[in-house]
C-alpha cells in the first residue's frame, strides 16, 4: 500500500477504484490526435477493446468513458470464456471532420508501442477503413475488412449468440429449448435483428418485429414471415421473449411494469437502465434476463477468432458456448436468489481471480 497522499479527485484514485492497470494519454500536435487508451485487466490475456471517436465536452468525460468501457470489456471477455483482458480507447474529436489517415496511423503507432498488450477494433465513430490505417502501423488491430484478411461483419455471430441465450432461458422455464410455437418480439430489424429473426423463424417460433425504419421493417417481416408490430404498443402484446436489438435502456421501471413476457434476451448494449434496480425488479417479477454483455459477445468472439486465425466453424462453436454460459448464470441466480446481471458479474470475477491464482506460481 502506497503512503503517497493523493488529491481527492486524482486520476490514480480513479484507477484504483475500478482496478485499472494502465492508462496511456496519446498526444500528437501535427495530426491533432488526442487519445486515451485504458487497459483495465490483462489477467486472462491481452486487453481488447474498440476505439471510440467522440466529441467529448471535457477531458474528464473522455477519461470517465474509457475507464467505464474498458472495465466492461474485462467482464465480457471473462464470462465468455475467452483468454482476453479488457481495454478500450477513445479519441477526442468529431469523427466526421477531425479524422485523417495520418491521425489514425499515428494512433496505430501508439498501439504498437504497447507491444500487444492492447488490441483494438472499430467502435462508435470509427470503422473498417480506420482499422485498415491502424493496421498499416501495427498488427494489434482486428475487424479489418474480409478483403484484407479480416473476419468481416460480426452481426451473424452476434445473432447466433443471442439465439443461444434465448434457448438457454427457454430451457430453464419450459424444460425444453425448442422454440417451436414460442412467441418472440424482436425490437430492431437491423443487422443483428434480421439474422435473429431468420434463426427464430427457421425453428418455427412466431416472431413479432418492430423498427422505426418502416421500409426495413417491412422487408425483414416479409422475407422471414414475421408479423409487424407497432414499436409503441410492443408491451401491450402477449409474447414469451422480448429481444431488444435496437437501443439500450429499454428495460426500466416503466417498461418492466408493463411486461407480460417471461424472458428478456437481446443484443442491445446496456439494456437495463439501472443495473441494480432493474435487475432486481426483473427478478422480483419472475422475468428471466439473459445478461446483454454475455449473449451479445459475438462481436468480441469474432475479433478473438481473427487474432487466433479466422475459422468460421470454430467461431460459431464459441458463439454456441453462450448457451451453457447463460445456463450457468441462471443457475447461480436461482441458487443465490440474486439478479442474473449480478450472477454474471460474480462468475466473471471468479474466473479472473482463479486464473490470477494459477498464474502466480513460478
Ligand atoms: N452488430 C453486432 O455485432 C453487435 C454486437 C454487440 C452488440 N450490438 C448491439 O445490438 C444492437 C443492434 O445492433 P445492429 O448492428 O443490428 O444495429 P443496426 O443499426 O444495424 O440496427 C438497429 C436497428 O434498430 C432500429 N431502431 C433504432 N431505434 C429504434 C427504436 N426506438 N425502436 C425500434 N427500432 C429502432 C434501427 O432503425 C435499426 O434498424 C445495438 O444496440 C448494438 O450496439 C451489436
Amino acid at each position: 500500500m502506497s503512503s503517497v497522499k493523493l488529491e481527492e479527485n486524482s486520476i490514480f484514485n480513479q484507477l484504483s477504484a475500478c482496478g485499472h492497470q494502465k492508462v496511456v494519454f496519446c498526444n500528437d500536435d501535427y495530426t491533432g490526435l488526442k487519445a486515451i487508451i485504458a487497459i483495465h485487466d490483462t489477467t486472462l490475456g491481452p486487453a481488447i477493446g474498440g476505439t471510440r471517436m467522440w466529441s467529448y465536452k471535457t477531458e474528464q468525460d473522455a477519461l470517465n468513458d474509457v475507464l467505464r468501457l474498458s472495465q466492461a470489456m474485462t467482464y465480457k471477455a471473462a464470462i465468455t470464456g475467452l483468454n482476453l483482458g479488457g481495454g478500450k480507447a477513445v479519441i477526442i474529436g468529431d469523427s466526421r471532420t477531425d479524422k485523417s489517415e495520418a491521425m489514425m496511423r499515428r494512433f496505430g503507432r501508439f498501439i504498437e508501442d504497447l507491444n500487444g498488450t492492447f488490441i483494438t477494433a472499430a467502435e462508435v465513430g470509427t470503422g473498417t477503413k480506420d482499422m485498415e490505417y491502424i493496421r498499416m502501423e501495427t498488427e494489434y488491430v482486428t475487424g479489418v475488412p474480409e478483403s484484407v484478411g479480416g473476419s468481416g461483419d460480426p452481426s451473424p455471430i452476434t445473432a447466433r449468440g443471442v439465439f443461444m441465450g434465448i434457448k438457454a432461458c427457454v430451457k430453464e422455464l419450459f424444460g425444453t429449448d425448442s422454440l417451436a410455437g414460442r412467441i418472440v418480439a424482436v425490437q430492431g430489424a437491423g443487422h443483428v435483428g434480421e439474422y435473429l429473426v431468420s434463426l427464430l423463424r427457421a425453428e418455427n417460433a412466431k416472431v413479432y418485429v418492430s423498427d422505426i425504419n418502416e421500409e426495413r421493417l417491412g422487408k425483414v417481416a416479409k422475407r422471414y414471415g414475421a408479423e409487424v408490430v407497432n414499436n409503441n404498443q410492443l408491451f401491450d402484446l402477449d409474447f414469451d421473449v422480448y429481444a431488444p436489438c435496437a437501443l439500450g435502456a429499454t428495460v426500466n421501471s416503466e417498461t418492466i411494469g408493463k411486461m407480460k413476457c417471461s424472458i428478456v434476451a437481446g443484443s442491445a448494449n446496456n439494456q437495463l437502465a439501472d443495473e441494480k434496480i432493474d435487475g432486481q425488479l426483473l427478478l422480483d417479477k419472475g422475468i428471466l434476463y439473459a445478461p446483454d454483455y454475455l449473449i451479445n459477445a459475438g462481436g468480441l468472439i469474432n475479433c478473438y477468432s481473427e487474432i487466433a486465425g479466422y475459422n468460421k466453424k470454430r467461431t460459431m462453436q464459441l458463439a454456441d458456448n453462450i448457451y451453457e454460459a447463460t445456463r450457468e448464470v441462471l443457475k447461480k441466480s436461482k441458487a443465490e436468489k440474486i439478479p442474473t446481471s449480478l450472477a454474471a458479474n460474480k462468475i466473471a470475477e471468479k474466473r479472473i481471480q482463479d486464473i490470477k491464482k494459477i498464474k502466480s506460481t513460478y
